[in-house]
C-alpha cells in the first residue's frame, strides 16, 4: 500500500492554511550485526512492548555502546568511552521506538515531497507557493509519531513538546485539511508492520488523530521526562523539495538523552548535500542503485553518554526493518584547520545573518564557500563529519525552540563534537519551549580547536555587528 495523496492537490485550492511553520559491510541486519562486535556474553534479550513486531533487541549498554566507532570490529573497554565510572542509563526500549517511528515518519514525509514535486511538474507556481502539503506532512507526522509512542511506551505518562498545536486543524474550515492528515496517518500506519510497529487494529477517526496531535501539548522544563518533536524542521526545503529533517528527542530533567534525526534527502556523496536537491533525484535516475546503497537518506541517532552516534539508511521499497537496519557509528571530522573546514549555516538569511558570518569565516580563516542546507540537516552534516562548523545567529529577539536543536546538539556531541551558545555554554534544554538564556547565537564545530577560534571572533567583532 502506497500513501495515495492524489487528492491532496484537489484541496489545495482549498486548503489556505499557511505554515511558518552507517563491522562490515554486508551486515545480515539484527543481532547478527552486534555479535560480530560483542563478546559471546553479550546477550539479546525480548522484550515486552506490546506494539513492537519481530522485535529482538540487544540491550544498548550491551551493543551500541561498547563497540567500535570504526570499522573494526575490535572491542573497546568501557574506560575508554568516557564514562567508566557508571554506565549510561538504558534507554534502549525508547531509542528503537524513536528509531522505527523517525523511519516511518520520513516515509511519509517522502510520499508527500514526491506529491508536491510531481504537481510542481505540471502546475509548477501553484505547487510551488501553496504550503498545504506541507501542513499535512506535518499534522499527519506529529499525529503519526504522537501515536506510536503513546502506544509503545505504553509504561510511561507521555509527555511531548512538538511544534503544531491542535486548535487551528479543529476549525470548522480546516475540515478538508483535517479529512487528508487523518487518511494520511492512516494509510502511513497501515504499513507500520514493515517497520516493526503494529498497525491499529481498526482505522483511526478523526477523534483519534487530533487527540494523538493534541498529546504533544508539553511545555517542556526542568524536571521529568520529555520529548520534542518537530515533524517536518525545514519547511522551505521541503516545499522546494530540498533538504528537510524530522527530529524526534528524550529529555529527562533538562538534559538530552536521546536524539532520533531522520533525514530523507541526505544524499550518500556529501557534495551533493551543496546542491539543490533537483540535481541529485535527476542523477539518482540516470544511475542504477544496489540493494545496499546508501543512495540517499538516514536516520542518525545517539544516546546521552556513550560517546557513540549511529546512523543507519531509510528502509527501502518494500522491505521489513530488522533492528538495527545496517547501523554504522558516525564520528565527527578529524580536521582542525580552518582552512580546510566546512562551515555550514542556514539557507535563509532572515535565519541567521550571512553577511556576521562571513566576517568570522573570514577572521579565523575558514577559506571554503559557506555550506546553505535547510533545517537540521546541517547538525547531521557535522555528525557525518562532512563538515566542520555550523553557526547560526538569528536576529535578535528571536528566541530559538527546543525542537529545532535537541536531537541534533546530542547526536553531534556524542559524536565527538562540541556545540554551545556563543558565550561558550552549553545550550539549555530545561527552560520550556525556548533555549533561553540563549546567548547571541549557535556554534557547532567537530573539534575543540576550531570551536574556541570561532567563540573568540565572535567577541572580537560582536560590538561592530548589526546583530
Ligand atoms: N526568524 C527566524 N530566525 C531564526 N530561526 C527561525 C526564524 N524563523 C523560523 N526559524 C526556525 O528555523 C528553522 C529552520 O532551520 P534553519 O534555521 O536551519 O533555517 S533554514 O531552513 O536553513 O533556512 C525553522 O524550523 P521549521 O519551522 O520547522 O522549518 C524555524 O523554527
Ligand atoms: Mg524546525
Amino acid at each position: 500500500m502506497t500513501l495515495n495523496c492524489a487528492n491532496l492537490a484537489a484541496r489545495v485550492p482549498r486548503i489556505l492554511e499557511l505554515r511558518r511553520r552507517r563491522c562490515s559491510p554486508n551486515l545480515v541486519g539484527g543481532a547478527g550485526f552486534f555479535s560480530c562486535l560483542l563478546p559471546s556474553t553479550h546477550k539479546t534479550h525480548h522484550h515486552s512492548n506490546p506494539l513492537l513486531l519481530h522485535c529482538s533487541i540487544t540491550k544498548r549498554k550491551q551493543s551500541h555502546s561498547l563497540s567500535s566507532s570504526s570499522s573494526s570490529s575490535v572491542m573497546e573497554d568501557p574506560k575508554d568511552l568516557g564514562f567508566s565510572s557508571q554506565d549510561p542509563e538504558d534507554y534502549s526500549n525508547e531509542l528503537e521506538v524513536a528509531v522505527r517511528a523517525v523511519q516511518i515518519a520520513c516515509f511519509l514525509c517522502q510520499k508527500v515531497q514526491e506529491s508536491l514535486i510531481s504537481k510542481a511538474t505540471t502546475t509548477h507556481v501553484q505547487a510551488k507557493d501553496d504550503n498545504s502539503p506541507v501542513t499535512v506532512a506535518d499534522w499527519s507526522v506529529q499525529a503519526t509519531v504522537s501515536w506510536i509512542l503513546s502506544e509503545s511506551l505504553v509504561s510511561r505518562n507521555l509527555s511531548i513538546v512538538a511544534e503544531e498545536d491542535v486548535q487551528t486543524l479543529s476549525k470548522a474550515d480546516k475540515a478538508d485539511l483535517l479529512e487528508a492528515v487523518v487518511q494520511t496517518v492512516n494509510e502511513c500506519l497501515a504499513e507500520a508492520p514493515r517497520f516493526g510497529i503494529k498497525a491499529p487494529g481498526i482505522t483511526l477517526g478523526t477523534s483519534e488523530v487530533l487527540e494523538a496531535i493534541s498529546r504533544c501539548n508539553s511545555t517542556g522544563g526542568p524536571s521529568g521526562r520529555f520529548w520534542t518533536l518537530d515533524p517536518v524542521d525545514g519547511t522551505l526545503g521541503f516545499v522546494r523539495g530540498d533538504q528537510y529533517a524530522v527530529a524526534l528527542s528524550l529529555i529527562e530533567d533538562g538534559e538530552v538523552v536521546l536524539g532520533v534525526l531522520g533525514c530523507p534527502n541526505y544524499p550518500m556523496r556529501k557534495e551533493w548535500l551543496g546542491y539543490h536537491h533537483r540535481y541529485h533525484r535527476i542523477i539518482s535516475k540516470l544511475t542504477p542503485s544496489t540493494s545496499e546503497s546508501w543512495d540517499k537518506g538516514c536516520v542518525i541517532y545517539a544516546q546521552r553518554g556513550t560517546g557513540k552516534a549511529w546512523m543507519q539508511p531509510l528502509l527501502q521499497g518494500h522491505k521489513q526493518f530488522v533492528w538495527p537496519n545496517h547501523a554504522r557509528p558516525v564520528q565527527v571530522s578529524s580536521i582542525d584547520n580552518p582552512a580546510l573546514a566546512t562551515f555550514c549555516e542556514p539557507v535563509e538569511k532572515a535565519n541567521s545573518d550571512h553577511s556576521f558570518t562571513a566576517g568570522l569565516a573570514h577572521s579565523v580563516g575558514l577559506r571554503k564557500q559557506p555550506l546553505r542546507v535547510y533545517s537540521m540537516v546541517k547538525y547531521a552534516a557535522i555528525a557525518r563529519g562532512d563538515a566542520e562548523v555550523f553557526m547560526k545567529f538569528a536576529r535578535s529577539g528571536y528566541k530559538e525552540k527546543i525542537w529545532d536543536h535537541a536531537a541534533g546538539v546530542l547526536i553531534i556531541q556524542e559524536a565527538g563534537g562540541v556545540v554551545t551558545d556563543a558565550g561558550g555554554q552549553p545550550l539549555d534544554f530545561s527552560k520550556g519551549m525556548y533555549l533561553e538564556g540563549l546567548d547571541r547565537g549557535i556554534i557547532a564545530c567537530a573539534g575543540a580547536n576550531l570551536h574556541d577560534k570561532i567563540i573568540k571572533a565572535v567577541d572580537a567583532s560582536w560590538n561592530s555587528s548589526s546583530l
